[in-house]
């Protein structure tokens, strides 16, 4: 499979300050990549750096075989790019603005732009400054989806958007997706990365704690299992696999790895009131990698 974007050891530090360290990603054609980490752990740093609005400390990327210093100006013409920060220009009509960007980018496509406008149910006939903070971040979003982009960068995709308006976006990076786009997006909203992305990595503190695809890591991470004691917690008590017991409601909430025979029997050998087993949802994994002293 043809590989869209790739880091080798991409480390930035800003002064003495981490930003990120050995950052190693690989996102093929076609994916929906999502690139999940808490505040500060390094995703836009790992974005701007992708797209050279800032230079690593060291290390090396390419998008699209290209390298991102030397080919910059080639790599932007074919990615579309949803920044975590957009400076809009207010006096300018959402039209005017995509014109302009287009413009910028030496092709714009009105047919294309229009398209996505009505996807995302907006008028764009307003001065922007007019707009709601979710009106201005699907501007955002139709300019680096219009013109037929490679690849689609975006930091923070969904930021201001209500839940509506979050599911056509999902819809739509899934048909983009199946269109043979590739998709990067950086997240800490787990739910939405859990229902469209096919790939994931974590980051922490700079660097990657996990590359997986999204199947996998929810394999690999075992259940979720909670138990209710009919009387007090029995000890010891230990399950297959077990870990990070917690006590909630009157229920131990713990995780547990390896054969799920494994973990019926040893629950079933104690004297339990009630129990509920299910497969960690994303929430639960990015939990364990990021409470301390866990991973
Ligand atoms: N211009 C800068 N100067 C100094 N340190 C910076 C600068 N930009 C980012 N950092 C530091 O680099 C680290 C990574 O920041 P970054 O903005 O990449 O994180 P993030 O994962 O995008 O966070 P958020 O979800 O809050 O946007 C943080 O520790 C941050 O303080």
């Amino acid at each position: 499979m043809e590989t869209v974007i790739e880091t080798k050891n991409l480390t930035k530090f800003y002064g003495k300050n981490r930003g990120i360290k050995d950052v190693n990603i690989t996102v093929r054609k076609g994916d929906i990549f999502g690139f999940l980490g808490p505040n500060g752990a390094g995703k836009s740093t790992t974005i701007r750096t992708l797209l050279d609005f800032i230079r690593p400390s060291s290390g090396r990327a390419t998008i699209l075989g290209m390298d991102c210093q030397k080919d910059s100006l080639a790599i932007r013409k074919r990615t579309g790019y949803v920044p975590g920060d957009a400076n809009l220009y207010g006096h300018m009509t959402g039209w005017k603005y995509l014109e302009y960007i287009g413009g910028i980018r030496g092709q714009y496509d009105a047919a294309s732009a229009k398209k996505y406008a009505e996807r995302f149910e907006i008028r764009l006939d307003r001065r922007m400054r007019e707009y709601s903070s979710g009106m201005r971040q699907k501007v955002v979003l139709i300019q680096a989806l219009m013109n037929d982009p490679d690849l689609v960068i975006m930091d923070e995709p969904t930021k201001g958007l209500d839940p509506l308006v979050q599911q056509i976006f999902m819809d739509v990076v899934r048909e983009e997706a199946a269109n043979g786009k590739t998709i990067f997006m950086s997240s800490h909203v787990l739910s939405e990365v859990e229902k469209v992305c096919n790939r994931v990595a974590i980051i922490k503190e700079g660097m990657i704690v996990a590359e997986e695809d999204m199947e996998s890591l929810k394999h690999k991470a075992g259940k979720v299992v909670e138990v209710k004691f009919r009387g007090a917690k029995p000890e010891p008590f230990t399950i297959s696999g077990i870990g990070n017991v917690a006590q909630l409601n009157g229920y131990y909430r713990m995780t547990a790895a390896g054969d799920i025979r494994n973990i019926l029997r040893d629950i079933a050998s104690y004297d339990v009131e009630d129990v509920n087993i299910h497969s960690m949802t994303l929430d639960d994994i990015f939990m364990q990698y990021y409470t301390p002293g866990v991973k």
